[in-house]
């Protein structure tokens, strides 16, 4: 049953116990980089919403959804305590969630505290169901161009800013642990030497403004960075952005039904279909080029000896597949967008 608009805002105070109506909990962004990209899936998806203004929870028309809206950091916690279903978020933030996750586990290991891992006899965590493409970038380690720093390791000891606190102390732990001989310094809680300062946002000022020797922070083109007076010098991470499941979802069949529909739209975002004829006697040669991601289709022609050859190429393929088709004898040579697809 459909829940009204100020029944669900009524409720946004207890999701969890509520679960809106028995409807699948999915998180999505609720601003930054990743936004448009997940709602362009959903479109892709036909995952009909309506969002009123400034509520973070839209009831999805014709399926039993709700969107909720989340900080993008926020939701790997959100879907590995099993609140919610499904989320799209950046692979850096499920890392840095689960770097979080090991260091308090730690912890409490080492002051004897017992820590489930399930709840309700039910495993918790999440699971990466999809690499969806988009939002690709890397968390680097940077330094100021001008300073004397050049490799990672000179600056064990020193102020690093940043916003992935986890992942900054687990990589300089790792560090200070190679430096002193040990076998690995993420294993056993040691205290850090370098010191990790925890910042919200605009990270590359912080060596500027002397609050850091060093900052750990996303780069994709590299402007914001080199406009900071700063050079990478290592990469924590190489991320892009993920669909994922909690591993103790509500509805286990509409987690896959949507998965199989946004795997359908990435797929038909990165494959173009590529038709042409060719003689039957370089169909070999044509198909080495085109592969298709189980096998191209083939089709005879009524003109003897030439067949009609049907494939998906990858679309930053397609330029360089089309010159090899052409010295292969390929003629016709049409490259179709794919609107939609389902395959395996
Ligand atoms: N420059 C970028 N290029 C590509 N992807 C990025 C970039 N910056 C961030 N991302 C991806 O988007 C995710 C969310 O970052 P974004 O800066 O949009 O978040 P936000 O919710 O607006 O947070 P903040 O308020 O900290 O900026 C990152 O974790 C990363 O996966
Ligand atoms: O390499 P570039 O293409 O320049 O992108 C990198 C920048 O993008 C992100 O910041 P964002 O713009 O989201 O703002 P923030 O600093 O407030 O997080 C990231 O934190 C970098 O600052």
């Amino acid at each position: 049953m459909a829940l009204s608009l100020v029944a669900v805002e009524d409720q946004t105070t207890n999701l969890a116990p509520l679960r809106l109506g028995g409807r699948l909990l999915f998180a999505i962004p609720k601003k930054g980089r990743l936004q448009q990209a997940c709602f362009n899936l959903l479109e892709g998806a036909d995952i009909q919403f309506r969002r009123e203004n400034r509520l973070d929870i839209a009831l999805v028309k014709n399926l039993p959804i709700a969107l909720v809206f989340l900080p993008a950091a926020d939701i790997p916690t959100f879907v590995g305590e099993g609140q919610v279903d499904l989320g799209i978020t950046g692979f850096d933030q499920v890392q840095e969630h689960d770097a979080g996750v090991r260091s308090l586990t730690r912890a409490r290991r080492a002051s004897g505290e017992f820590t489930p891992d399930q709840v309700d006899g039910r495993p918790k965590g999440c699971e990466t169901v999809l690499d969806l493409g988009f939002g690709g970038c890397k968390l680097q380690v940077q330094v100021p161009q001008k300073g004397s720093y050049r490799e990672a390791k000179d600056l064990i000891g020193k102020n690093i800013g940043t916003s992935f606190v986890h992942l900054a102390a687990e990589y300089f732990a790792r560090l200070e642990a190679e430096q002193d001989g040990l076998e690995d310094g993420t294993l056993t809680p040691r205290k850090l030497r370098t010191k990790i300062i925890e910042l919200s946002g605009s990270v590359e000022a912080a060596c500027a403004l002397g609050v850091a020797d060093g900052i750990v922070d996303l780069v994709e083109s590299g402007e914001t960075m080199r406009a900071a007076g700063l050079m990478a010098i290592d990469t924590v991470v190489d991320t892009t952005a993920i669909l994922i499941k909690s591993k103790r979802p509500s509805n286990p069949e509409l987690v896959e039904l949507i998965a199989a529909r946004i795997r359908g739209v990435i797929t038909a975002q990165r494959y173009v279909l590529c038709q042409y004829n060719v003689e039957r006697s370089r169909l070999a040669e044509a198909s080495a080029i085109t592969p298709g991601k189980r096998a191209p289709t083939i089709t005879a022609l009524e003109e003897n000896g030439w067949v009609a050859v049907s494939s998906m190429v990858e679309k930053k393929k397609i330029a360089l597949a089309m010159d090899e088709l052409t010295k292969v004898g390929a003629t016709d040579i049409l490259v179709l967008d794919i609107h939609n697809s389902r395959t395996s």
